[in-house]
């Protein structure tokens, strides 16, 4: 991909103050039927800076796909003041598509039954881009993602992995400051999951593309992006970089110890056996490691030992369930 520099300073590509989105539905039997209303984002403030990656995470019902369809100007907010790009969302929507690509993972903005060739041919119409800039734009996409071989097929015939890159080079053929994700990885198997995660990080680090992702794949998380956002119950829980997150909702280490031969699980002050399997123990840590790992060598004969950092998902999990003590969304 040819260099692309980022405006310097200048302003943030999002920026969100105090954004809320109220919902009316009715409810209850036919004839007592009442309007209740329920707010699925509340006063939610945020900012994303140009050259970011952003990762977008919440439980299911969180309000996610309700802020991602804000952003994208497809519902306008209830309440607070929103700009993407310098733009209004909902107002703004047409001048705002030609500075933003958006891809949802479980539906495709290509052509079901025309050859991927021509649904990317008509994105250009769409997008009003110039002739030679899309054929320059193509021919590159085409080589990073490998589309090679099936720019020919009818999209109807691609595997989703092929759909996905298909997707992807629809969304920037028009090179958008700006890639909103939903999902993008979802259902696809590990190779290509990571031929997606690798593209993403090369697009970011080459033409400094923002991109905002919802997933809930925590390999997304991990290898995408340094600041993530957790939604749950329409409020922001958490909004820092993925050290910060762990420490935010602590969540123990845990030490792996190869024994010589299978024994009764160990026990050693500042550590829990959770885990015996053989002569594998799990000890989750509740003290400091040098200390745990000093005692078990002094009673136990051990083959090897590892230390493991809690897993992002489960960081993730504890941050929900102590979010999960905030209050429901309002009735009115
Ligand atoms: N059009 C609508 N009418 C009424 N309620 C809605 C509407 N859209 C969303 N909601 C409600 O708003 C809340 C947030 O929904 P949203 O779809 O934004 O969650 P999400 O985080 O994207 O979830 P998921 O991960 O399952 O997609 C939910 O309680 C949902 O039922």
């Amino acid at each position: 991909m040819t260099a692309h520099v980022p405006a310097a300073g200048g302003t943030p590509i999002i920026e969100a103050e105090g954004i809320g989105r109220d919902f009316t539905r009715s409810e209850g039997p036919l004839f007592r039927r009442r309007r209740r209303t329920v707010t699925a984002v509340r006063d939610v403030s945020f900012r994303v800076a140009a050259g970011e990656i952003v990762g977008y995470l919440g439980p299911n019902g969180a309000g996610k796909s309700t802020t991602m369809k804000m952003l994208t100007g497809i519902l306008s907010p209830s309440a607070g003041r929103l700009r993407v790009t310098g733009l209004e969302p909902a107002r703004q929507r047409t001048r705002l598509a030609a500075r933003m690509g958006v891809v949802f993972g479980q539906r495709t903005t290509l052509w079901w039954d025309l050859p991927l060739r021509d649904s990317l041919a008509l994105t250009r119409h769409m997008y009003r881009v110039p002739a030679r800039d899309h054929a320059r734009r193509l021919a590159e996409l085409t080589e990073i993602l490998e589309l090679g071989s099936f720019l020919g097929t009818p999209v109807r015939q691609l595997s989703l992995g092929q759909r996905m890159r298909g997707d992807l080079t629809a969304a920037l053929l028009h090179d958008p400051a700006l890639l909103v994700l939903d999902e993008p990885t979802i259902g696809l198997d590990v190779v290509s999951k990571s031929t997606i995660r690798e593209f993403l990080l090369r697009l970011n680090a080459e033409r400094g593309t923002t991109i905002l992702l919802t997933t809930h794949d925590l390999g997304d998380v991990e290898r995408l992006c340094r600041r993530v956002m957790v939604i749950d119950h329409g409020r922001l829980a958490f909004d820092g970089d993925l050290a910060a997150l762990r420490d935010s909702a602590p969540s123990p280490r845990t030490l792996v110890v190869d024994l010589a031969a299978p024994v009764e699980p160990i026990e050693v002050a500042g550590a829990r056996t959770v885990r015996v399997q053989g002569a594998r123990q799990w000890l989750e840590l509740a003290g400091n490691p040098a200390t745990v790992i000093a005692e078990v060598a002094r009673g136990y004969s051990i083959a090897d030992l590892t230390l493991q950092e809690p897993d992002i998902e489960d960081v993730v999990a504890r941050l929900y369930r102590r979010e999960r003590t905030a209050p429901e969304p309002s009735v009115g």
